[in-house]
């Protein structure tokens, strides 16, 4: 506060100096200052002694007070407010010793040492003789008046040597003032200067002021509407993301649905496929079914026609045929010379008529089916034999047996020999061959039982093994159906070939009961009977046949007292005889058809029953012996035989299986069963498939209205977009509108740019260019514009990505463009004023909305314009400008060059502003102390008066947040 006070009073004596009449002079009062204060007070006025009007040096204004209370003109109210602001403090100033200080003028050092006073006295000397000019004059009165007071007369001498060096010292004090006078006159200059770009910086501090109030209103109601964009544009994202979610859903379920639909079009396809293919098997089947019944029906037309033929012919034939076979004479009768007592000449014709001579040359013909001679071998007697065995396979039951006398080679016509088979042999190859060939058409089943009758005994012959004679389990016969006999008990040996069914027929034979006897070494004392079973299907009609054959080979009837036989043989031979008598009694009552048929008097008519009757084919074959000897025994047999030929059996009856009829009925009503079940299985599968159809067609409908669905949904969101966007703009366009209308919120800034740009002066394009530069404005300043266009084009998909990524580039945007409008621009200075250029506040644009100003006002614009270009740059933060900037360093070094001058200039005019202050209070309150100090002090005023007043300009610039730049220099200064 002294030095302060000081340094105002300083100021305020020069002040006083200048506003004075330069004319008069300063005394110097002895008795209240000590010399050396009252030389410098002295001193002073000489110093500022000039001819700068009061005018001028009240213009100045100490740089950095831009309030307006100094450097208005007024100087009067500069050198009055400056005491009364900052009051001298009298005891304090007297304090201040004397001293010395380096402002202290060069010529005042050197003249005082050698005039032997202070420094400040040379100045209160009025000059002795002064050179021409109305100063010289004007001097010369002055020292007249003072000379004449203190020398005296004999000091003339002294005294011309004192003034000549006064005027000296004089000149030279002219020539000091001449300089410090243009020095004033340059300083008032650039004080001038400074004062009008002060000036110009208020007002354009000022416009701005209105500029930034009237951005932050607009920057208000944007951030308003906006927030409201915002919002909204949260609900249509949430929409959107809602609408996305549903697609994608929708989107699954026709995928799913697509599938299910390709799946039931395969279907329909595989199904339509499959019912042209049963279709046309169904078809096929038809057809084939109708040629199979046509084929069928003509098979069973040519099959039955054969049969009705072959039974024809078998019929006329007669179904009890027989055979006559004469043996060769044997070995020992050859020897023995026995005659031949049969004739076979006749037999050679075919005709089948024998003559057998007899002791007494009598002759006996008989006629048989067919007659062999003992030459014919066993193969010429099948051919004959052989279509009884098709019989059997047709169904029909065939007996063929042997009978003769002993030895006459029954055996060997039914068994026959190693390599000369017999019918026995020979009509199992053929069943088996005919089997074989109806293979596909017929399927039989054969089965073999071989068994004996001996001594009225039936015995099974497969029971015993190869045992011959053992004991067997006897049988008996029964009745099973109607015609029907069977031996329960028999064992039936299925045999699915000849080598089976052979080998089964020998293990029979092997246990057959044979013994010696007179006539024949091997003699057969049993009737063996070979029973082959015979089940056919008709695979074609499915008809069933069950036949059987009979092979047997009967005991060889003798007379018993010509084989002398006795026990056993004798027993055997009379059960044997009885036998045959009983199957002649048989035949005899088939011949006579009598009403009874005795064939329970043995059990070899018995079991020959069913194959007896007129319901079968019957083939004897009567073995006699060539032997002269033997023609009583050969008579009788073909006797025998002659009847048997006259047997009418009647027609044969096909053996046809009941059970197997009913079972085919059965089987085709399965079958019929099974085609109504494939049927309804077809339909069902049809209806399946139109159902299928139907539900694909629902789901195909689905899907096109769910597409339709969503594609409105994108369709009314693309337009209330659109209508958003418009709802912005034209906000935006009626703030601009409303602010245009407005024109004291004309930035001079804005005026400055817009009479850069030409373009802006023509009004009818200002509107449209303004909706344009607006929305350039909106999208180009960092703002929530381009967040909502950012968000705006963010897909569903990113959306999705990243979902909190509109949610944070949203929040802190709204926030921050809060904080700078609310706290920044009303309340605060920007935190970081580097970074307002950055905030949400827009900059002026050189094509802005602002019209253009009046010319004048246009000029000052600009220089304001550009004086706040230059103090913007410095209000942003010097000490961290970055150094690769160049041009930005350069910049700022150009203003801190100035700034430096101007500091310094104002050090140098301060002393002087201050002791013309100090002066004026000296004037008013009359004491030389107070100008003294403030003329003494004055020298600080610019380091404690920087201190205070700077640091109440800098709280002003604070508060108006554009000079703290130049502040800080000051006191880095
Ligand atoms: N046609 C023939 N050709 C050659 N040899 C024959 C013929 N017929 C029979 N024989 C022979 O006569 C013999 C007796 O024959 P076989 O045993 O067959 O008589 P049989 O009538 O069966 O006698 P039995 O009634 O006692 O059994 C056998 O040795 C046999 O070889």
């Amino acid at each position: 506060m002294e030095e302060e006070g000081s340094g105002a009073a300083g100021w305020v004596g020069l002040g006083l100096v200048s506003d004075v009449d330069l004319d008069g002079f300063v005394h110097h009062r002895a008795g209240d200052a000590s010399p050396g204060e009252v030389a410098a007070a002295e001193a002073a006025p000489v110093l500022v002694r000039k001819t700068v009007k009061m005018s001028e040096t009240c213009d100045f204004i100490p740089y950095g007070d831009g309030d307006g209370d100094v450097g208005d003109g007024n100087s009067e109210e500069d050198s009055t407010a400056t005491p009364s602001d900052e009051p001298l403090d009298s005891a304090g100033s007297s304090d201040v010793p004397c001293e010395e200080t380096n402002d202290t003028p060069d010529y005042i050092r050197r003249g005082a040492p050698r005039h032997g006073i202070a420094p400040l006295e040379l100045f209160s000397h009025p000059a002795p003789e002064v050179g021409p000019g109305a100063d010289g004059a004007q001097e010369a009165t002055i020292g007249s008046g003072s000379v004449h007071e203190t020398l005296h007369a004999d000091e003339e001498k002294g005294k011309c040597n004192c003034c000549g060096q006064l005027k000296q010292e004089y000149s030279l004090l002219l020539r000091e003032k001449e300089e410090c006078r243009r020095v004033l006159e340059d300083l008032m200059r650039e004080n001038e200067l400074k004062n009008r770009e002060c000036h110009e910086a208020q007002a354009s501090l000022h416009e701005l002021k209105m500029e930034l109030m009237r951005k932050s209103m607009h920057v208000g109601s944007l951030a308003f509407a906006v927030e409201g964009q915002v919002k909204e544009k949260t609900r249509w994202c949430q929409l959107l993301k809602d609408l996305s979610e549903k697609f994608k859903a929708l989107k699954t379920e026709h995928q799913i649905l697509l599938q299910e639909s390709l799946e039931c079009k395969r279907f329909v396809s595989d199904a339509t496929h499959m019912t042209t293919t049963i279709q046309q098997h169904v078809n096929q089947y038809a057809s084939l079914e109708c040629e199979f019944k046509d084929l069928k029906e003509k098979f069973a037309g040519k099959t039955k026609e054969r049969k009705d033929l072959y039974n024809k012919l078998i019929d006329l034939k007669g179904n009890i045929r027989v055979f006559c076979r004469c043996r060769p004479l044997n070995g020992d009768e050859i020897e023995e010379g026995a005659s031949v007592a049969v004739d076979f000449e006749s037999a050679k014709d075919g005709d089948g008529e024998l003559v057998v001579r007899g002791h007494v040359s009598s002759k006996k013909v008989f006629r048989f089916d067919s007659v062999f001679s003992p030459e014919e071998d066993q193969e010429k007697v099948f051919e004959k034999t052989a279509p009884f065995a098709t019989s059997v396979l047709d169904g029909y039951n065939v007996c063929i047996f042997a009978y003769g006398q002993t030895g006459t080679g029954k055996t060997f016509t039914m068994e026959g020999v190693e390599g000369a088979r017999g019918v026995n042999y020979r009509t199992l190859e053929e069943l088996f061959r005919i089997i074989k060939e109806r293979q596909g058409l017929f399927q039989y089943e054969i089965t073999v039982s071989v068994l004996e009758v001996y001594n009225e005994q039936i015995h099974d012959l497969l029971l015993t093994g190869t045992q011959p004679g053992a004991t067997t389990k006897r049988l008996e016969v029964r009745q099973v159906a109607e015609g029907a006999h069977h031996v329960p008990g028999l064992v039936e040996a299925r045999v699915t070939s000849m080598n089976e069914a052979w080998e089964v027929l020998q293990t029979g034979s092997k246990a057959r009961v044979v013994g010696s006897t007179n006539a024949n070494e091997h003699s057969s004392r049993s009737h063996c009977m070979h029973c082959v079973m015979v089940r056919g299907e008709n695979l074609m009609n499915g008809e069933e046949t069950k036949s059987k054959l009979w092979l047997i080979d009967l005991a060889g009837s003798e007379r018993v007292a010509k084989t002398d036989a006795q026990g056993e043989r004798l027993k055997e031979a009379q059960n044997i005889n009885k036998s045959l008598s009983a199957l002649g009694d048989v035949i005899s009552a088939l011949a006579t058809k009598s009403q009874h048929i005795p064939f329970r008097n043995s059990k070899l008519t018995h079991l020959l029953q069913d194959s007896l009757s007129g319901e079968s084919k019957t083939l004897m074959f009567v073995q006699i012996s060539p032997n002269e000897n033997d023609v009583g025994e050969t008579l009788c047999s073909l006797n025998f035989a002659s009847r048997v030929r006259g047997v009418e059996l009647g027609q044969a009856r096909k053996q046809v299986d009941v059970g197997e009829l009913s079972r085919y009925k059965l089987m085709a009503g399965r079958a019929k069963q099974d085609s109504k079940n494939k049927d309804a299985q077809i339909k069902t599968m049809e209806e399946t498939i139109q159902t299928l159809e139907a539900k694909n067609k629902a789901k195909d409908l689905l899907t096109m209205n769910l597409q339709e669905k969503v594609k409105e949904l994108e369709a009314q969101l693309l337009v209330e977009r659109k209508i958003a966007r418009q709802h912005v703009d034209n906000k935006i366009a009626q703030d601009h509108l409303q602010q245009q209308s407005s024109p004291y919120l004309r930035s001079p800034m804005a005026e400055r740019n817009l009479n850069l740009n030409s373009t802006s002066e023509k009004p009818a394009l200002l509107h449209h260019k303004d909706m344009g530069i607006t929305k350039q404005m909106f999208s180009d300043s960092n703002t929530d514009t381009y967040s909502f266009h950012h968000l705006m084009s963010l897909s569903p998909e990113k959306e999705n990505s990243h979902p909190e990524a509109g949610g944070q580039l949203l929040q802190p945007t709204t926030q921050n463009r809060r904080v700078s409008l609310c706290q920044g621009a009303a309340h605060r200075p920007p935190a970081n004023p580097a970074s307002r250029r950055s905030s949400l506040i827009p900059l002026p644009r050189r094509n802005s909305l602002m019209l253009p100003l009046p010319p004048p006002m246009a000029k000052q614009a600009a220089a304001a314009a550009a004086a706040l270009d230059v103090i913007t740059e410095q209000c942003s933060p010097p000490p961290v400008v970055a150094p690769n900037d160049k041009a930005g360093g350069r910049s700022k070094r150009i203003i801190n060059s100035i700034l430096r001058r101007s500091l310094q200039k104002k050090v140098i005019i301060r002393p002087a502003l201050a002791a013309q202050s100090g002066r004026r209070a000296a004037a008013t309150q009359g004491g030389g102390g107070m100008m003294t100090d403030a003329g003494r002090r004055a020298r600080r005023v610019p380091v404690s008066g920087g201190a205070r007043g700077g640091g109440v300009q800098q709280n002003r610039d604070k508060e108006r947040g554009w000079n703290n730049g130049t502040s800080l220099r000051q006191h880095n200064l």
